[in-house]
């Protein structure tokens, strides 16, 4: 596989319906770091509008996938669109763009998305997906998140979060708000979007989806936003039912959060025993997976990143960013019981599944 040493840096923008989507991506290319951005929106409807309202002409990059969403019926006219896109923005040879972004639409399941933007060769040959922005509406959240799985999901496999209209809402719902999207996913940042306004340097400094290949970074990593780790190496899981431990769920959502930390190394053989469970198993059911490992003869960590079924190479660093040691796992995961997900991590601890 030839893989282009430019890879054109991809981003994902989702949001529930209304969140402010569009209007952040005017502010975004608006700035000198986005203006060869080329923007992909995917409409649904009969009466498409949102390309209209995004302040470029159409023939100035911008694309539309009108045909439903693509989420679930046209995955292959996006993938046909970003390999398109190469030869259709370019002259001589030389691309008229140097980033992508992809606007979903409000209903859609974004996990799906990233998969094939991850796993279709093409796609991977040519960009870098840098990671998922998800706009939250600070009005609407605390119903939204409660009712819609596809608004769920849109925050679990989140890599930034932008609370929007946080200038309409009160004190108290923005608290709740932020405590639900922490319950929903408790590592990427949550920053103000204002009228569209944020800061930049956030996404900017996205690399989170494909495994962190330096050590700088994987400090952000480590801090894994507000994540607290339970250990799960002094108390091996057993087949008891309940569930008191402290994984991090909204109610009653089947979106769960687990941290776990283990003190001790681990071997690269428990780690590959791990693996060859994990994902034939439960890969339908985990929307994340992001693990810092310190394996038995390492002097770095092994980074090991996930999106549902599909696991990146696992990425070997020389050398840890600081003295912490303890290796260190994260699970989004929809509809996985905490005794599923702790069974299936038993040879990491050198016990038997
Ligand atoms: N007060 C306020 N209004 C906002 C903010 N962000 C967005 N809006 C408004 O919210 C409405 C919806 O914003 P859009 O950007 O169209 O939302 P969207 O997510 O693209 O919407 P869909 O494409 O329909 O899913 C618009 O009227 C925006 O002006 C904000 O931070 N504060």
């Amino acid at each position: 596989m030839t893989i282009s040493s430019q890879r054109i840096p991809l981003y994902l923008l989702t949001g529930f319906l209304g969140s402010g989507k569009t209007t952040l991506l005017n502010q975004w290319i608006k700035d000198p770091a986005f203006s060869k951005a080329l923007v992909i929106i995917n409409e649904f409807g009969e009466t498409s509008l949102d390309h209209l309202l995004v302040s470029r002409s159409t023939e100035e990059q911008i694309v539309e996938l009108s045909n439903g969403c693509i989420c679930c019926t046209t995955r292959g006219d996006l993938v046909k669109t970003l390999t398109d896109i190469s030869w259709r923005f370019s002259r001589n040879g030389i691309k008229s763009f140097d980033r992508v972004i992809i606007e979903t639409t409000g209903l859609a399941d974004p996990s799906p998305i990233l998969s094939t933007l991850i796993s279709n060769q093409k796609i991977f040959q040519q960009y870098k997906l840098q990671g998922t922005v998800t706009t939250v509406d600070a009005v609407n959240a605390l119903h939204t998140l409660s009712q819609y799985r596809e608004a769920k999901r849109q925050v679990a496999v989140a890599d930034l979060i932008l609370l929007t209209k946080q200038d309409l809402a009160d004190e108290d719902t923005l608290t709740q708000v932020q405590q639900h999207i922490r319950q929903l996913n408790p590592t990427a940042p949550v920053q103000i979007s204002d009228q569209g306004v944020t800061a930049l340097s956030a996404l900017l400094e996205l690399d989170h989806v494909e495994p962190v290949q330096s050590v700088t970074p994987l400090t952000n990593w480590l801090n894994f936003g507000s994540a607290q780790f339970e250990p799960l190496n002094s108390s091996p899981v057993t087949s008891s039912p309940a569930s008191t431990g402290n994984e991090i769920s909204a109610h009653q959502d089947t979106i769960n959060t687990y941290c776990y930390q283990i003190t001790r190394p681990v071997t690269l053989f428990a780690i590959q025993l791990w693996l060859d469970a994990l994902l034939p198993e439960m890969g339908h059911q985990l929307l994340r997976v992001k693990a810092i490992l310190n394996v038995e003869g390492f002097p770095g960590p092994i980074v090991i990143h996930g999106v549902q079924q599909l696991l990146h190479p696992t990425a070997v660093l020389t050398h840890w960013p600081n003295d912490d040691r303890q290796s260190k796992l994260v699970f989004i995961t929809d509809q996985l019981s905490r005794e599923q997900l702790e069974k299936s991590l038993r040879p990491l601890l050198g016990l038997k599944i």
